[in-house]
Formats: structure tokens, C-alpha cells, sequence
């Protein structure tokens, strides 16, 4: 397996790799870019004080979106370098002229709007397996590509997942489904209950078969089903200026979700005051989730 490095690009103190593989679950060329921080740079320099893998935060994207939007205007990168993670940003759906799209052309479901998820239902089943992309392959085709390089970076254990919007619930899907896996899961403004919003629905009846596997991609449903592992939590940010808030977000749905579960005061959701679904709320909040996520990964600020 390798992967091709189309761009190394000065950011901070460290590098943002843009790089592309042929990935096995979706039959395609993926899009993936890895930011390297400071430390990872330092332990490459050979500094035996750093010589601990460097863990990794997965950042998955909303709709519409490629590796190259939160690169961009997230603001990762200085965190990274205050804590020292890797943050790796995979891509939202599988592309290309041979993998169907939305039959009407729509930006909601099809390319840039994988949902996450392994679809079930013909055409979408042969590519639309971003599941066991983001959460199986991708970390395991990455650590054996670093391996290569020296293993300074831990992709599969000590490792953490967040997101925004449709990254949203699929960081929340996947923590929930994969606790032993992800350390801490945070979320901005995702959407929480996506069987009962527009998006979520058109997502569901296009890449599921049967309506009976509706409910095991449900935060909602999934949170109530899912016992805590110890030391988990999450941590949602949404702008009450929103406009998708009422129709396709619904944060509140998950916390009431929890209640009388082992996830009751579990989940930390804020709402905040004017905020609305760009990048410019994304990038606000993202020093706290990195605090977080951070404190979760065992690192302290450099
Ligand atoms: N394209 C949609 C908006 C979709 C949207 O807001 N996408 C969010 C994630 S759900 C996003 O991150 N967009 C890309 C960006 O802001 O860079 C529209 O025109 O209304």
C-alpha cells in the first residue's frame, strides 16, 4: 500500500502532507491530508526526549466538503503543535466519473456526502464503504506507510475522533460504536439524530437497504444501547445561529437521548450565543476540543 505525496506544505511549525492512495474499501483513489506537527519533526531530527509515537486526532468533514476545507480554515495546525498530534483529514465520500453520485445532482448525498457509513443498497454498496475506510483502513494503511518511515506517529491506539456537521455524527457513530478505539470523541454542530432530520433520512434511504439498520447508525439510538467505557466523554459546540439547527442538527436530541444512561452528564453540549455553521465557529471552538482531546491523549502543552 502506498501513498502518493502530491504536496508538502509549510504550515506552523510543521507540514501538511496532501497525499492520495488506492483504497481497497471504496475501490477508488481517496484524497487524505495528514498534517505533521513540530514534534514529528523533531523526532525525524533524531531528538531521543520526543521519541514516544506522536498520537493522532481524525478530523471528519461536513458536506460537501474535501481534505482541503478544514485544512485550510479549521486552525488545527497551531494546536497540534501546542500539544503534539497528528491530525489526519480524510475525505467525505468515495469520487470519481464511475462512482454514482445524487441521482438529481443534489450536494446532500453522493459525492462529498458519504455520511460515514457502509452502504448496503445497489449502486452505492460497491463504493460507499467510508466505515471501514475512515475507522479501519485508513488508520491501518497509514501506520504501516509511517512505519516505513521510522513509526513516529500512533495512528491505531492512542488515537482520538471529532468532527463537524455530517463529521459530526460520523465521529459521534464511531466513538460510540468503537469506545476500546478512539480515547475522546468531540463534535461541532453534528447532526445527532439523523433518522428523524431531511438529511440523515435521503442519506439512510439511499445507502441502506432496510430502514431495520436505520437505527444502528443513530447517536440517538446508538447512546442508548452502548455501555461507557471509563474515562469517555464527549463534547459537542453548535452556534444557536445555525441555520441547519432546527431542521437537521437538533443537539438537544442527544443529551435527552442519554438520560438514564450511563451517558447522563456525560456529554458536554454549548450551545453558543450568535454562532452560526461556517468555519469561522469551527475555528473559534477548535482550541477547546484540541484541550480536550489533548487531556484525553495524555499530552500536556509544549
Ligand atoms: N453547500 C451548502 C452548504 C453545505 C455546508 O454548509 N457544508 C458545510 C458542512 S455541512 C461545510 O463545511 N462547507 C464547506 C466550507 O464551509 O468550507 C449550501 O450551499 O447551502
Amino acid at each position: 500500500m502506498t501513498f502518493t505525496v502530491k504536496q508538502k506544505i509549510n504550515v506552523c511549525n510543521g507540514k501538511l502532507l496532501r497525499m492520495s492512495h488506492e483504497s481497497e474499501s471504496t475501490g477508488t483513489t481517496m484524497d487524505v491530508n495528514v498534517y505533521l506537527p513540530k514534534q514529528y519533526w523533531q523526532c525525524v531530527r533524531g531528538n531521543e526526549a520526543l521519541m514516544k509515537p506522536i498520537p493522532t486526532i481524525y478530523y471528519l468533514s461536513g458536506l460537501t466538503c474535501t481534505p482541503q476545507n478544514a485544512s485550510e480554515k479549521a486552525m488545527w495546525q497551531f494546536q497540534a503543535d501546542k500539544y503534539g498530534f497528528v491530525v489526519v483529514f480524510p475525505d467525505t465520500s468515495p469520487r470519481g466519473d464511475d462512482v454514482p453520485g445524487d441521482p438529481e445532482g443534489s450536494w446532500d448525498f453522493g459525492h462529498g456526502a458519504g455520511f460515514y457509513i457502509d452502504a448496503t443498497k445497489e449502486p452505492y454498496s460497491k463504493n460507499y464503504n467510508m466505515y471501514t475506510y475512515v475507522h479501519e483502513e485508513l488508520p491501518r494503511v497509514l501506520d504501516q506507510h509511517f512505519a516505513d518511515t521510522g513509526k513516529h506517529v500512533d495512528f491505531l491506539e492512542n488515537v482520538s475522533i471529532t468532527g463537524h456537521s455530517m463529521g459530526g455524527y460520523g465521529a459521534l457513530c464511531g466513538f460510540l460504536k468503537q469506545q476500546a478505539h478512539y480515547k475522546s470523541c468531540s463534535a461541532f454542530a453534528p447532526i445527532v439524530n439523523p433518522k428523524n432530520v431531511p438529511w440523515g433520512q435521503k442519506a439512510f434511504n439511499g445507502y441502506l437497504e432496510s430502514k431495520a439498520e436505520w437505527d444502528l447508525h443513530d447517536p440517538c439510538e446508538l447512546i442508548k444501547q452502548t455501555p461507557r467505557e471509563e474515562r469517555r466523554h464527549i463534547l459537542i459546540h453548535v452556534g444557536d445561529a445555525d441555520p441547519f439547527y432546527e431542521e437537521q442538527l437538533k443537539p438537544q436530541s442527544i443529551v435527552e437521548a442519554s438520560q438514564d444512561t450511563p451517558w447522563a452528564n456525560k456529554i458536554e453540549l454549548n450551545i453558543v450565543a450568535g454562532f452560526d455553521h461556517s468555519y469561522y465557529f469551527v475555528s473559534t471552538f477548535v482550541p477547546q476540543h484540541a484541550k480536550f482531546h489533548a487531556e484525553h491523549l495524555g499530552l500536556k502543552e509544549h
